[in-house]
């Protein structure tokens, strides 16, 4: 093998664990973890939480790509990736998800706790199973289901520092879940005629585009409501309010621009700032809980 095309291999795999999108997904679950006490959490489990959580969203992630692979083909924006461009096998993709998933579970088990062990899996099967052969294909609430498994992560950290799913960990839950359906249909509306082409039924497919921007709209309000919850519970402080609050108008902001403005790139503008959103808000937990501020 060549030295480029050694690179190729290696890049085709790193594309199948999706790496941005895990990357986020690792962060919020490292701010579950450093919530989860006060001070620094148990090196030992940190790090071993993190790789495994990291290594089955990617097996996961691994698996969406062989099982859409044929939609995948079909739609501009994945037509690209390593299956349908036949630079991996299906035989390759399922050989390394396979690995990559038996080593997160064996590190979960052996090195952090049973109980991580077992809520990762049940992710790792909500998204690569439940959401992408079924609910993908059913209902155009496939994502409002199947986001349970990207939300899943900062319980799945708290739970590898503690051994407990703590009510804290579940308003972490409870954000991602209610911040996916604006950060999905942001984009859907963008790409309906694709999800047209393909028979997936999105909400903006089934329903059309202006419902679902309404939708996008009822959500960032509702989402903006639910990020109050860490501070009402005394679970963060006022750092944390003040960074919630504006970045939480701003997505409602972004959904009232949408239904102004009906163009794409409104849409993708919207959909690139959900994500700025989910990393500012994840990041201003972590600051507040180290640098708490006592004016509360
Ligand atoms: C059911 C749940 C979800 C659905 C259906 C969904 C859908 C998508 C789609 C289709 C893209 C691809 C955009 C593209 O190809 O340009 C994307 C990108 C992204 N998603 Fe999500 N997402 C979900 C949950 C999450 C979660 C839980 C996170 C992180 C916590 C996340 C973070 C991201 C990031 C960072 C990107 C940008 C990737 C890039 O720039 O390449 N998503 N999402
Ligand atoms: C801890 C654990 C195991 C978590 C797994 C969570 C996980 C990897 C979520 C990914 C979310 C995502 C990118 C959904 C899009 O899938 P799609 O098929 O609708 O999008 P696509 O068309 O870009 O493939």
């Amino acid at each position: 093998m060549t030295n480029s095309t050694a690179t190729l291999t290696w890049q085709n795999y790193l594309e199948l664990c999706k790496p941005k999108v895990v990357a986020l997904i690792v962060f919020t679950a490292i701010v579950g973890m450093l919530l989860a006490v006060p001070g620094m959490p148990p090196m030992d489990n940190f790090i071993y939480g993190t790789l495994g959580i990291a290594l089955a969203a990617s097996s996961a992630a691994a698996i969406n790509h062989y099982i859409d692979h044929k939609a995948d083909a079909e739609m501009v924006r994945t037509q690209n990736r390593p299956l349908p461009k036949g630079h991996l096998s299906a035989r390759n993709v399922l050989i390394f998800a396979g690995t990559i998933g038996l080593i997160s579970m064996l590190l979960l088990i052996f090195l952090v706790n049973p109980l991580t062990a077992v809520l990762t899996f049940l992710s790792l099967i909500g998204y690569a199973i439940i959401y992408t052969v079924y609910l993908k294909r059913m209902t155009p609430q496939n994502i409002v289901i199947g986001g349970a498994a990207g939300a899943a992560p900062p319980v799945l950290g708290w739970c590898a520092i503690t051994g407990e799913v703590h009510p804290h960990a579940l308003l972490l839950f409870l954000i991602i879940f209610v911040w996916t359906p604006p950060h999905f249909w942001a984009l859907a509306i963008a790409r309906r005629e694709e999800y047209a082409k393909v028979e997936i039924p999105m909400l903006p497919v089934t329903h059309g585009s202006e419902f679902t921007r309404l939708h996008i709209l009822l959500y960032t309000v509702l989402l903006l409501i639910v990020t109050l919850l860490p501070y009402l519970t005394g679970m963060s402080g006022l750092i944390y309010l003040f960074t919630a609050i504006p970045l939480g108008i701003g997505f409602i902001y972004f959904a009232l621009l949408m239904r102004r403005h009906k163009d794409n790139k409104t849409a993708m503008r919207t959909f690139g700032y959900s994500i700025l959103y989910l990393m500012i808000i994840f990041a201003a937990l972590l600051i507040d809980h180290y640098i708490p501020l006592s004016l509360s």
